[in-house]
């Protein structure tokens, strides 16, 4: 059941590195605990080899790169020639919503391989677009590898944790269809009404007024793995309503589960709403520039049917879910489906 809560959990994960999950019963049972409670919490010391220095410059060189060639990579729906709609670049939208003033860069699995047989618009195996020149592609690759080995790992334990066999999620394996996001926040000028300027979580949103640069949501997947730069902003909303920070802890990663999983879960599991604040100028590894952080869905393939471990409530194909979600999320609202 949800909670309230001061600050998230902080959860050590070391003997993922060497022992299978049948044999960490105790690191099964403390996840249950989280994801029953507060929904979110930090792994520190994950098996990922790379360290957030390297992390955030992958990030960087991406968006660093000039805008006309960001573009190059836009989604269809910002870039009408293209044929990309669910990988590759989506631009900040000011006058979208000043809530939601980021920019992005996905992308799926490695592998290109794979052909879409689906008839809808949206091709969600489509294969990833890169710029022409970034020295960052092997490396990123690698990381979406690790990630998704890593998220692999945790929902064995989840399995086990919830009464159920350690491969009870392999079928989510199958053409997996997960997203690294690479995001960036641009810094925003503090408008007079707004609290840009407090460090502190605050009351229920009803009271508050606060500059956001991601709106209040719930992700709408199976499990986010999420790195976040040194600038600050994420906050997490606890079962009273109140904004909790999350701020950076170096060489974590922090977790959450999404709308699905909660489902899979029979409800035991809740998928926590969070925000990110807008940054301020003066703080953060981007000198300045903004927050960047690299979340990573962890998404089953485009045919898996997903259901309750309890067998109740209807079976959900996957690729119906993504595709219905995707008419809420801003970076697709141009494309028809
Ligand atoms: O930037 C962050 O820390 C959070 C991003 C997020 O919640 C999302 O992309 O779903
Ligand atoms: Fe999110």
């Amino acid at each position: 059941m949800a909670t309230t809560f001061a600050s998230l959990p902080i959860i050590d994960v070391s003997s993922l590195q060497d022992q299978p999950p049948q044999e960490l019963p105790e690191l099964s049972q403390r996840l249950y605990h989280v994801f029953t409670t507060t929904g979110f919490a930090y792994l520190v010391n994950h098996p990922l080899s790379f360290n957030h220095d390297e992390l955030f410059a992958m990030a960087r060189e991406f968006f660093s790169l000039a805008l006309e060639e960001k573009m190059q990579l836009g989604k269809t729906s910002f870039r009408p020639q293209n044929s990309n709609a669910y990988r590759g670049y989506f631009p900040t939208q000011p006058l979208e919503g000043s809530d939601n003033l980021k920019e992005g860069f996905e992308i799926g699995p490695p592998s290109t391989s794979r052909t879409s047989t689906s008839s809808h618009q949206i091709n969600l195996s489509e294969p990833n677009v890169w710029p022409t020149r970034f020295h960052s592609r092997r490396n990123l690759e690698q990381l979406y590898t690790e990630l998704q080995a890593l998220a692999s790992k945790l929902l064995s334990l989840l399995a086990l944790s919830l009464g159920q066999p350690a491969d009870l999620f392999d079928s989510y394996l199958v053409d997996s269809l997960s997203t690294l996001r690479l995001l960036h926040y641009p810094v925003v000028e503090p408008s007079p009404n707004s609290d840009v300027d407090s460090a502190l979580g605050s009351s229920p949103d009803s009271i508050s007024n606060v500059k956001l640069s991601c709106n209040p949501h719930t992700d709408s997947g199976i499990l986010t793995l999420l790195h976040q730069d040194p600038t600050g902003g994420l906050e997490v909303r606890d079962a009273s309503g109140n904004w909790i920070p999350a701020p950076y802890i170096p060489g974590s990663l922090v977790v959450n589960i999404g709308d699905l999983m909660a489902k899979v879960s029979g409800g035991r599991f809740v998928a926590t709403m969070h925000r990110v604040r807008a940054p301020q100028g003066h703080s953060g590894t981007a000198g300045g520039l903004g927050r960047i952080s690299v979340p990573f869905f962890f998404e089953p393939g485009e045919r898996c049917l997903i259901r309750s471990v309890n067998g109740d409530g209807d079976a959900v194909v996957y690729g119906d879910h993504v595709r219905a979600k995707m008419q809420t999320w801003v970076e697709y609202q141009a494309v028809e489906s």
